[in-house]
């Protein structure tokens, strides 16, 4: 099965620990929903997926077509070569160049550079608005459309699995549960692996398939099936309490 399995990870900040004993798995084609208020580990968790954090523990291992990588110890470059892309917490694009060199930007990875003008059409045909505003500077568009260039962003390497980091945040309501079924409309059409890290827990168990629940750096609960979750006692287990 093709999967993105992360086993028993521990990680921090110099002699601070943030993670403890973490493990979970994304299956192919899923959209799974990783929960937690603010503080609880969740960008150190996507951050060490992408490279950008080494874990101090554990492993992270990407099972593709019968090959087993580990990517555990690999720089993010390498990473990305693998097949994983992350929309970063806060969209971080560049504000000053226009949409469409936004994505060019991400697309002149050398890696995938042959395929720019056809991943850039992919961008264009998932998201039609930002084909209308290609031209208009990143950072003079609604926070709503910057959030879904930094998702087409993240698609110029050709993905297998993506991680989303807190794509609510600085987001009117409305406009959340906009951009969550936009990343539900995505994967449902393209088949993407999806971790996608959440403190809007009632948006993001509405799209994913299966939930964690990460309270003080540990993996406390996990839901199979997202659509079933009581409110009551996600919120409680969001807290830390029982634990
Ligand atoms: N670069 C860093 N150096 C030191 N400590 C950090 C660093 N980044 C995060 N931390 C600490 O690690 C802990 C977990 O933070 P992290 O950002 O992973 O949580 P989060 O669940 O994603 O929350 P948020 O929504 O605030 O990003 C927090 O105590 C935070 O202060």
């Amino acid at each position: 099965m093709n999967r993105l399995i992360i086993e028993n990870l521990s990680a921090g900040y110099g002699a601070v620990p943030v993670l403890h004993d973490v493990s979970l798995e994304v299956n192919e084609a899923e959209l799974v929903a990783l929960l937690g208020t603010n503080g609880n580990g969740k960008s150190t968790l996507l951050n060490c997926v992408m490279g950008f954090v080494k874990p101090s523990k554990g492993r992270i291992l990407l099972e593709w077509d019968g090959v087993t990588t580990n990517l555990t110890d690999l720089p993010p470059h390498e990473i990305v070569r693998k097949g994983l892309s992350i929309v970063p917490e806060g969209r971080r694009l560049v504000p000053t160049l226009s949409v469409e060199d936004n994505l060019r930007l991400a697309g002149s990875n050398p890696m995938v550079r042959d395929q720019l003008e056809k991943n850039l059409a992919f961008c264009y045909e998932t998201f039609p608005i930002l084909q209308e505003r290609r031209r208009q500077l990143a950072g003079s568009m609604s926070g709503g459309q910057q959030q879904l260039l930094a998702i087409a962003r993240c698609l110029m390497t050709a993905p297998k699995v993506i991680v989303i980091d807190e794509p609510s945040v600085g987001l009117a309501p409305i406009i959340v549960g906009q951009v969550i079924d936009t990343i539900k409309a995505l994967q449902q059409s393209t088949n993407l692996t999806i971790l996608m890290a959440e403190q809007s827990f009632f948006q993001a168990i509405s799209v994913a398939s299966r939930a964690y629940v990460l309270a003080h750096g540990r993996i406390t609960r996990h839901f199979n099936d997202a659509a079933a979750i009581d409110h009551d006692e996600l919120r409680r287990a969001m807290l830390g309490a029982g634990h």
